[in-house]
């Protein structure tokens, strides 16, 4: 399930070309990415960086030297949390972000799915999605697929993340209902309190890669941040600065990273996400198509070549947006791969039970032939070569 495992990244190398924030991601694949992406013109001195926060003028990057508080980009991308940049020199000869690489992934906010210039990223080279269900208040099965959607949407590999297993007596029903509805996507079940299942989630969290975690209030996120990174994350990731009254503005980095080389995105937009895309999700994005899906002259229309089609009408008028269109079909495919994947599971799991009917059948069938047989002996007289039973 877990894609990005066989991709893993391998260790840097003596021939890396340049040092970056290895604790921060930085692999020999994120050098790769570098190479392929030179920095702007007049940048040789230029080196790799990850964006760690934005904030209202500058942005906090990790480089191979620590943490830099860097101006904006003066044009091309705007930067996201996650992001991969090269830093350099601006205009003025000060050290700057000068350029933004191409994601592999983002978590946005796609809104009704406006223009791309509209969509707000909340975070982006994310590789799992861990959506995160807490045994004492578990999602709804519309929620739980819909935010699974929405990982799968961003690029990332989604995982369930079930915690505060050790409220027991609630936690096997909701462990296989969970199961069932994560429709082949691997589950993990967690305690932060007692320590469980934390290292059987970060095996599916690759050396260097980027895992977030989605889910409602209350369902644990911060609990489990902690115990993954083994301290306070909001003490220790802080940046304070005392300003001489006892006072102290504390700040908190959004990536995080922890043992073992992977790095985990704590920024409140993503956090948010799942509540966000999960609840109102595709009946308020999609709810003028809706409205459009009436207008089409046959009910059961497919919105391709039908006469009368509402759809092709609206495409044809550009009163709908082709983007808007084509992001609804990707999703409707998503879903129907997903319940594929449900069906693909529940046929495995079919398939185990009958070949362990099969299995035992024949082994009830294999002992009482033995046992006519041995009864045959028995009666024949064969008694002394009879098997100890
Ligand atoms: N029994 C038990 N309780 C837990 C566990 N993990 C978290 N909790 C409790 O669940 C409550 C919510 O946990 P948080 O970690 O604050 O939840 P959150 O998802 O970060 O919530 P927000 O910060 O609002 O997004 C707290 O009272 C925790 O003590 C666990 O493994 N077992
Ligand atoms: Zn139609």
């Amino acid at each position: 399930m877990n894609t990005f495992a066989s991709s893993s990244n391998p260790s840097i190398t003596s021939t890396t070309p340049f040092p970056g924030p290895r604790e921060y991601g930085y692999t020999e694949k994120t050098a790769e990415l570098f190479r392929a992406n030179p920095a702007p013109g007049a940048q040789d001195d230029a080196s790799p960086g990850r964006v760690v926060r934005l904030d209202r003028n500058r942005v906090l990057v990790a480089s191979s030297d620590g943490l830099l508080h860097l101006p904006y980009p003066a044009h091309g991308l705007v930067p996201a949390t996650g992001d991969w940049v090269w830093l350099g020199h601006n205009l003025a000869g000060e050290p700057a972000v000068v350029d933004v690489l191409p994601r592999h992934s983002a978590l946005s906010r796609k809104r009704a799915f406006e223009a791309s210039s509209e969509e707000q990223i909340l975070g982006s080279n994310i590789d799992i999605v861990a959506v995160v269900v807490p045994v004492d208040r578990p999602l709804t099965h519309n929620r739980l697929e819909r935010t699974l959607v929405a990982a799968w949407d961003s690029g990332a590999t989604p995982l369930v993340v079930i915690t505060k297993a050790d409220l027991a007596d609630l936690a096997d029903d909701v462990v296989g209902e969970v199961i069932l509805q994560a429709a082949g996507v691997d589950v993990v079940t967690t305690s932060a309190e007692q320590g469980d299942g934390l290292d059987e989630l970060m095996r599916h969290v690759p050396d260097g890669a980027t895992l977030v975690l989605l889910g409602p209030s209350g369902a644990g996120k911060s609990t489990l941040i902690n115990a993954l990174a083994g301290h306070d994350v909001q003490q220790t990731g802080a940046v304070r600065a005392g300003d001489g009254k006892g006072k102290h503005t504390t700040t908190s980095r959004e990536l995080v990273p922890l043992a073992g080389g992977a790095v985990l995105m704590d920024t409140p937009g993503v956090r948010g996400f799942g509540l966000f895309d999960a609840e109102e999700g595709m009946d308020e994005m999609f709810g003028d198509l809706d409205a459009l899906f009436a207008r089409c002259r046959f009910a059961d229309c497919a919105h391709q070549a039908e006469p009368g089609c509402a759809v092709q009408e609206a495409l044809a008028d550009e009163s709908l947006d082709p983007r808007r269109w084509s992001s609804y079909l990707k999703l409707q495919r998503e879903l129907a791969a997903l319940a594929r994947k449900h069906d693909a599971a529940a046929r495995r799991a079919y398939q185990r039970e009958w070949h362990q009917k099969v299995v035992s059948a024949e082994r009830g069938q294999r002992a009482a032939e033995r046992y006519r047989h041995d009864q045959a002996e028995e009666r024949a007289g064969k008694g002394g070569k009879r098997r100890k039973r």
